[in-house]
């Protein structure tokens, strides 16, 4: 197999500017946990976010948005049908969606829900390693919203779940990865601080489905979303003295990403 490449950073770079100049307007049909930052994390990229989650508002808003987030972390049956009509009508307009496949594997409710969902191909899917392993393999599953796998023990499944399904899939951790079945990157940096606050996977989630949108190579946008957040991470990690001031200077370091400090 291919050694995974590292994504170039004026290319990085050139993503970034594309991505705040177009602004995509984001659907993000998200957990109940994470709403809020989410929608913060996009504004400070200079994206719009916009919470619809009626199964009838929501079919709408997909054919008129950006991009489509599913993020399964609060799964209930109703969000389901809300959810699958929104995917729908995504797939009838061109709409790329992405999956958050939030402890699959580990519920069956929400595995066979996120199953369901990969026959309508998604153009990316985003998780934790056990989660990847999960969907991928269709059993095991994580601790929770948590993973117990390292990135590197998911890259073949990855590699596997992006063929059949067309579509990109990001591996998170330590080292993210990032594949569409034949070509890899691997995105090092961010912060072990980023697991100590909630919502830092669901947020790039949300990042990774607006990058989708780009016109261009999709995979290299997609590896951009993965290494400006751990860029983000690592800045605000190096000024934080713990979780809670780790927060507002994430979202700060967002707004200040520029090529000097990508590099
Ligand atoms: N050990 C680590 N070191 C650096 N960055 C990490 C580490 N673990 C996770 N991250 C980063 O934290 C973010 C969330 O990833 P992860 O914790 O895997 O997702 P989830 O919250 O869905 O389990 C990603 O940007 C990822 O790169
Ligand atoms: C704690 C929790 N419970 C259900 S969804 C959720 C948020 C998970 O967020 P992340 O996957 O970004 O850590
Ligand atoms: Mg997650």
């Amino acid at each position: 197999m291919k050694q995974p490449d590292l994504p170039d950073t004026a290319l990085v770079a050139q993503s970034l500017s594309l991505f705040r100049q177009r602004a995509p307007l984001i659907h993000c049909m998200t957990n109940d946990v994470v709403q809020s930052f989410t929608a913060n994390v996009l504004l400070a990229l200079h994206a719009s976010p916009a919470m619809v989650i009626d199964a009838g508002e929501a079919a709408q808003f997909s054919a008129i948005a950006d991009a489509l987030l599913v993020n399964v972390g609060t799964l209930t049956h109703a969000r389901a049908e809300a959810m699958q009509a929104a995917v729908q009508s995504a797939c009838a307009s061109a709409t790329p969606w992405t999956l958050d496949p939030v402890a699959v594997g580990t519920l069956d409710m929400r595995s066979a829900f996120c199953q369901q969902l990969l026959a309508l191909k998604p153009a990316a899917i985003r998780g934790n390693a056990s989660e990847i392993l999960a969907l991928s393999l269709q059993q095991g599953g994580g601790r929770g919203v948590d993973t117990r796998h390292q990135a590197e023990e998911a890259l073949a499944a990855a590699q596997h779940l992006a063929q059949r399904c067309q579509s990109i899939v990001v591996i998170t951790g330590e080292v993210d990865y990032v594949t569409d079945g034949e070509r890899t990157f691997a995105v090092p940096g961010g912060s072990p601080l980023m697991t100590r606050v909630v919502g830092t996977g669901c947020a790039l989630s949300a990042v990774v489905a607006g990058f989708t949108a780009l016109p261009g190579d999709r995979l290299q946008h997609v590896a951009s979303a993965c290494r400006v957040m751990a860029c983000a991470g690592a800045q605000a990690a190096s000024e934080a003295s713990g979780p809670g001031s780790f927060l507002p200077a994430f979202l700060d370091a967002l707004w200040n990403l520029n090529e000097e400090k990508l590099k």
